[in-house]
């Protein structure tokens, strides 16, 4: 059969269903639509007329009629135009408008936004007025959009004015203070005032940093930019605000501020909205900033970026992902000029996102060479500076990624020097990069990589190498001979940090705590380590004691071994070490004394 070609046919009834009731997610975008319509309205007399000025847009809420009116003094329609644009779905003036004039300051563009008046009134009445023929106004009326009437009536002022009478499921949208909130919130930077009832104080009357004219002073500026971060922060005071530089290619402005707050390191508070044609649009555009900024917000405002057709988000097009690393540039560069220029605001920020910043750091180089010098790590001196560590460690970073006492750690005690507790935060990665950034060492404690450089070792005779081994060892332990400071340190037993691992992952109880997944996968890695060597011991030969063991008879020399080994042990003791008895160690200590005391 020769293929037939068929008009598609549209199921109105469904397709405004579909529209109407799905593509907002509340009905209250439905007024947003409409106050947007009227500002559109505006901007096209003004373009079209020449007219400058005297715009408005004034709201009647009557919560005992269900009724809500918006009348603009915008263009208002014609015949043809009512029919053409407003009765039409999918099809604006807007467009066009905006296509052939490239004017930006317009806000639909999808020929949609109407439609949702249908969703909360059901019963919508329109009286227009053209500019182009005002002496002609025409009334439209329509209960569910479907079908409609259009007549002439008695003329009335050049512009458009919209009733809404709602859907009882919708009645409390007709209260003033919730309209008011929805002014605030979505048309807060409109251009063209907005009236509320019979008040006559303008409702969008917030004035945006970077729409102060020139005249205003850089403190005045200032002083509006915080004001501003303010109210749009709402739960934390903005602590500096940084704006953003202009003339870039999205023309983006608007402002950025890292919030007044503590945090830990995964806190993630990142705020921003976003604004298109001084629509808002979103509150909730976090993505925007770079997912290490979890102490920053920010107010953006671009035509660059483009809303989705519900207009309550924003596209994920190649633009959004330009402008996000232009915001995260334009935080870090705001960050190094505060740095550089105010040392009060850059402490602030340091003390309250120090943990944060660690981590943010370690993602970011910029954001590292800006502060690398000025974060705090935590350390066995408290949390300093790395300049500052260094300058007490003799310009090695030595790190402890074990949240356990260590006899390495003991032999750091004794010599004096700090230890950085690279288990917090994300200290351990933050001190590595800064020991390769600027061509320092960093030892990391416990890694056989770290012990090596810590002790050098050294031979001896085989006969001392095996009377060592012979008093001082236990089972799955080696012996090395070192020399290191202080001489009143015997001996050091360093645990194996990989076997240690090992241990704790093939101990039954390691199932209640880690995802049978999980630890199946960390086994297949154990699996490979071998087990033999838990410890090892590394013997001091500058120790006094040692020497007098390896010169003492055999007994003499067993007790002091005993008593030196059991003292060592006792001194790193963890309670929760199920390997290891204290009373026993203790004891063993204690016997050892007595016999030498004695001189048995
Ligand atoms: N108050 C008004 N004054 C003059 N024209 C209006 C008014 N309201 C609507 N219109 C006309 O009706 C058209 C359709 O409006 P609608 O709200 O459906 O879509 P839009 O504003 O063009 O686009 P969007 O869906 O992106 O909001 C508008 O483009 C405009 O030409």
């Amino acid at each position: 059969m020769a293929s037939e070609l068929h008009q598609t046919q549209v199921d109105l009834d469904g397709l405004l269903e579909v529209l109407g009731r799905n593509l907002y997610s509340t009905p209250a975008v439905a007024i947003r639509e409409l106050i947007q319509n009227a500002h559109d309205a505006c901007v096209r007399s003004r373009l079209e007329t020449g007219r400058d000025g005297d715009f408005s847009i004034r709201i009647q809420a009557d919560s005992h009629r269900n009724q809500i009116v918006i009348t603009d003094n915008g263009s208002g329609l014609t015949y043809e135009e009512v029919l053409k644009y407003l009765a039409t779905i999918g099809s604006g003036y807007t467009r066009v408008l905006r296509d052939s004039s490239h004017n930006e300051d317009m806000v639909g563009y999808f020929g949609l936004g109407f439609l949702s008046a249908y969703v909360v009134a059901e019963k919508v009445e329109v009286w227009t007025t053209s500019y182009q023929t005002p002496e002609q106004t025409w009334y439209f009326s329509t209960a569910g959009g479907k079908k409609f009437a259009i007549s002439a009536t008695a003329p009335a002022q050049v512009g458009t004015t919209v009733k809404l009478h709602l859907r009882e499921e919708f009645y409390h949208l007709a209260e003033s203070d919730l309209l008011q909130g929805l002014i605030e919130r979505y048309c807060c930077l409109l251009r063209v005032p907005i009236f509320l009832n019979n008040d006559d104080v303008q409702v969008n009357n917030l004035v945006a940093p970077w729409r102060l004219d020139a005249a205003t002073s850089e403190l005045q500026r200032k002083k509006r930019r915080l004001e501003f971060a303010a109210i749009f922060e709402g739960a934390f005071e903005p602590l500096c605000a940084i704006p953003i530089p202009e003339n870039n290619p999205w023309s983006l402005k608007g402002l950025l501020w890292v919030q007044d707050r503590g945090g830990y390191a995964t806190s993630d508070y990142r705020n921003i909205s976003v604004f298109v044609r001084s629509m808002f649009i979103t509150g909730e555009c976090r993505e925007l900033l770079p997912l290490w900024a979890g102490f920053a917000g920010g107010v953006v405002e671009s035509v660059a970026l483009s809303p989705t057709a519900s207009r309550e988000d924003i596209q994920k097009n190649e633009r959004f992902y330009e402008i996000r690393d232009f915001l995260a540039e334009t935080l870090i560069e705001g960050l190094r000029t505060i740095a550089a220029n105010e040392s009060s605001v850059w402490r602030r920020i340091l003390s309250r996102h120090n943990q944060t910043l660690l981590g943010a750091a370690l993602s970011d180089d910029r954001l590292f060479e800006v502060m690398q010098n000025d974060l705090k790590i935590p350390t066995t001196i408290g949390d300093v500076t790395l300049p500052a560590y260094l300058k007490q460690s003799g310009g090695v970073i030595y790190i402890r990624n074990e949240d356990k006492n260590s006899q390495e750690e003991l032999l750091f005690r004794a010599q004096m020097k700090p230890l950085v507790s690279g288990y917090l935060y994300a200290a351990s990665g933050f001190c590595q990069k800064y020991a390769h950034w600027n061509h320092l060492k960093a030892h990391i404690l416990g890694s056989g990589d770290g012990e090596t450089k810590l002790f050098t070792e050294e031979t001896v005779d085989k006969a001392i190498h095996d009377k060592l081994a012979a008093l001082l060892l236990r089972k799955n332990e080696a012996l090395s001979c070192a020399r290191f400071e202080p001489a009143h340190v015997p001996l050091l037993v360093i645990h194996d940090q990989d076997v240690a691992l090992k241990k704790r992952i093939e101990r039954d109880e390691a199932d209640k705590r880690i995802g049978s997944a999980a630890l199946s996968l960390a086994r297949l890695h154990t699996q490979a380590i071998s087990a033999e060597i838990e410890r090892r011991l590394y013997v001091n030969l500058n120790s006094p004691l040692i020497a007098a063991m390896i010169d003492g008879t055999q007994e003499a020399a067993g007790h002091l071994a005993v008593a030196v080994r059991a003292y060592m042990e006792s001194l790193t003791h963890q309670v929760d070490d199920s390997d290891s008895n204290f009373s026993d160690e203790l004891k063993r200590f204690s016997d050892a004394l007595l016999a030498i005391t004695k001189g048995e």
